[in-house]
């Protein structure tokens, strides 16, 4: 297998450059000066790119460029280790979807359809009596690792800088949103935000709508903050076109998730991304961040017309999670058939919060 072959890419695969598209770059040191009026001006830039792409990447975040380097090399350490292995921590071991997820995991039409990625995911650490945790399917719960010395001590600590960073930007959205920060953060005690791992395998199959690093979809918390080692994430901006959203040094890509579209009644997009099928070797790791798994969202009480009313009806934020993850997960679909998973909520096909692109 080479990864220096010229792939093919099919058209519905292929973005704007970041030539022809502006991607908004904020500078959020403004929210750690202790002054108002810095944070009142990044938190008015976080809301323009939140009202129109609903993405944007953000610099001068606080976290220090090696701790990101140290979480890229813990991901590499466990990817790089051979299958069985890696399989020692599968995800389908647990009922709160924690550690190791092999490519063929993912999706529902595999093989039909690929995403050729593969993850490590760990969410926020909650203790084994936890009565979600005995509930089971619900998210929540202690954390795994893998018996790599040092490991959980570099991501754990990661994960903890990156879910700091994101009460940062919460309380910053809830001041463009013209809301008390506490009316968001009373949802957040054991929170289903999650931290994965990804690897995305070097192949040298095609591009296609079928065969993809990460299929086109929205995230299902707050928002998502991503790092991201090599081009081939694409965004869909306002005008519904997808463009590409290469690394930038020293920056974090930030998307809105599904949550803050409906808090928002529909002025914050819950934006639309995927990952290319480029076929070299590349890593990323999203930090989604989400609420308790009961948190029932809905608008905010200032943002809910009869039409945002209409359009964004109530909903469990772990149960939209789940039914999302029913789908997403193999292991999580045959415990449903076996009737292990008995889900309390409906499961569509296809996420209500979905945008298609315009045709290319
Ligand atoms: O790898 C990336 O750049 C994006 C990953 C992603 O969108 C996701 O895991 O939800
Ligand atoms: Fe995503």
């Amino acid at each position: 297998m080479s990864s220096d072959i010229t792939k093919t890419i099919s058209d519905d695969q292929r973005g704007l450059t970041v030539d022809d598209a502006n991607l908004p770059v904020i500078d959020l040191s403004g929210l750690f000066t202790g002054n108002p009026e810095d944070k009142a001006r990044v938190a008015a830039e976080l809301g323009e790119a939140a009202r129109t792409s609903g993405f944007f990447y953000i610099t001068k975040h606080g976290i220090p460029e090696e701790q990101i380097e140290a979480a890229f090399a813990a991901s590499k350490a466990f990817h790089d280790k051979a299958r069985p292995y890696k399989m020692k921590y599968w995800s389908g071991f647990t009922t709160h979807h924690r550690g190791y997820v092999p490519f063929e995991e993912n999706g529902k039409s595999f093989p039909k359809s690929i995403n050729f990625n593969e993850a490590w995911d760990m969410s926020y650490e909650a203790p084994e009596d936890h009565p979600d945790y005995l509930h089971k399917w619900r998210m929540t719960g202690p954390n795994i690792w893998p018996d790599i010395p040092g490991w959980k001590e570099t991501v754990s600590g990661y994960y903890d800088a990156v879910f700091d960073l994101g009460l940062k930007l919460l309380d910053a959205l809830a001041l463009e949103l013209g809301v008390e920060t506490e009316e968001l953060t009373r949802h957040i005690t054991y929170p289903t935000s999650q931290l994965r791992l990804l690897r995305y395998i070097e192949n040298d199959m095609p591009a296609t709508k079928e065969v993809v690093g990460i299929d086109a979809h929205s995230d299902f918390e707050c928002f998502t903050i991503l790092a991201t080692s090599a081009p081939g994430l694409q965004v869909m901006n306002a005008d519904d076109v997808w463009i590409e959203a290469p690394p930038i040094p020293g920056c974090y890509v930030v998307n809105i998730g599904d949550i803050f579209e409906t808090w928002s009644g529909g002025m914050f997009k819950s934006t639309q991304h995927r990952v290319v099928n480029l076929g070299k070797e590349r890593y990323s790791m999203p930090l989604f961040f989400g609420l308790d798994y009961h948190a029932i969202v809905e608008p905010l009480e200032k943002f809910r017309t009869p039409e945002a009313e209409a359009k964004y009806p109530p909903m469990k934020a772990g149960d939209h999670l789940m039914r999302m993850s029913v789908n997403a997960f193999r292991y999580m679909a045959d415990a449903r058939a076996k009737g292990e998973l008995v889900p309390d909520f409906d499961v569509p096909d296809e996420n209500p919060f979905k945008r298609e692109a315009k045709a290319p």
